[in-house]
């Protein structure tokens, strides 16, 4: 797995019993940039939870190769009433290394400073999050992902309610991290957006209808295939048997990883 940062093996995640994603096998190269596509509750949040080791997997698994991990929910699963200021959720960006009491030193701040500054969001520090904007949040977190300088950032529908000049803005800095050798795997609706940034695309509705690279992905094709899988699919089944075809996937590029530890996502 040398140049392997995630490899799916008939990995099966759901709820109370009820698969989600189903047996999905396949590997995702140190460094690579994929698009986690499909239609609405066709598994991609479920997935993203799985590597984030939140969800464990009912069957088969997730193995793993990277120091730190940057998990960026949907909006909708953060609470913004918390009387918290932007400085305080950008400084959870240092939690992974300080801890709930450790202290912020002077370099400490002088990062976070340089972050909100990336973002645009110099002169927000003391901002209440219940007064940002959607955009501003967005900005906010991805300041926060930004400090925690994880190998492996996963973005569940970053874009979402954001306007175009922020969205230019946020991919810019998507792109820069997979130029850095990080590995990025973003939760889209947007195939335009998919289409211009993200040369790796995973198909899913449910199961695995196609993952490489975009231009082969995004096909009329394929993507009537996930829509009708989607539109048949049966919301009560139970977890389904292995399917007699195995199916294997090598997706992305290769970066520059030595020396890692291997781990399960789980332990994350
Ligand atoms: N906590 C949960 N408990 C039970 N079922 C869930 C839970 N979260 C998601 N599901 C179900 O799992 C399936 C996949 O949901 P998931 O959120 O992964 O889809 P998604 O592709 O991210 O959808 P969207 O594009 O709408 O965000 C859906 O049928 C959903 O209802």
């Amino acid at each position: 797995m040398s140049d392997i940062c995630l490899e799916f093996q008939n990995l099966t995640l759901g709820y109370q019993g009820h698969a989600a994603v189903h047996h999905l096998t396949g590997t995702v190269e140190c460094g690579s940039l994929t698009a986690i596509v499909g239609a609405n509750g066709s598994g991609k949040s479920t997935l993203m939870k799985g590597i984030a080791g939140i969800l464990k997997p009912i069957s088969g698994g997730c193995a793993s190769k990277f120091k730190r991990l940057a998990y960026l929910p949907q909006q909708s699963e953060l609470d913004r009433s918390f009387p918290a200021r932007v400085v305080d959720l950008v400084a959870l960006g240092f939690l992974q290394d300080r801890g709930l009491l450790g202290r912020v030193t002077e370099d400490d701040k002088a990062k976070l400073a340089a972050c909100l500054e990336a973002v645009g969001l110099s002169g927000f520090e003391k901002r209440s999050l219940d007064s940002l904007s959607g955009g501003q949040m967005q900005r906010a977190l991805f300041a926060r992902t930004m400090l925690q300088d994880a190998d492996l950032i996963l973005l569940d529908e970053p874009f979402t309610a954001v306007d175009e000049r922020t969205i230019r803005d946020l991919v810019l800095l998507v792109r820069q991290w997979a130029a850095e050798g990080r590995t990025v795997l973003c939760v889209l609706h947007d195939h335009v957006l998919v289409r211009a940034h993200f040369p790796q695309t995973l198909l899913i509705a449910r199961k695995l209808v196609g993952w490489g690279p975009t231009p082969e992905i995004l096909t009329p094709d394929k993507l009537l295939r996930a829509r009708n899988f989607q539109e048949a699919w049966d919301e009560t089944a139970g977890w389904c048997a292995e399917s007699p075809v195995a199916l294997h996937h090598t997706h992305g590029r290769g970066g520059g990883h030595d020396g890692e530890t291997q781990r399960t996502v789980a332990r994350v």
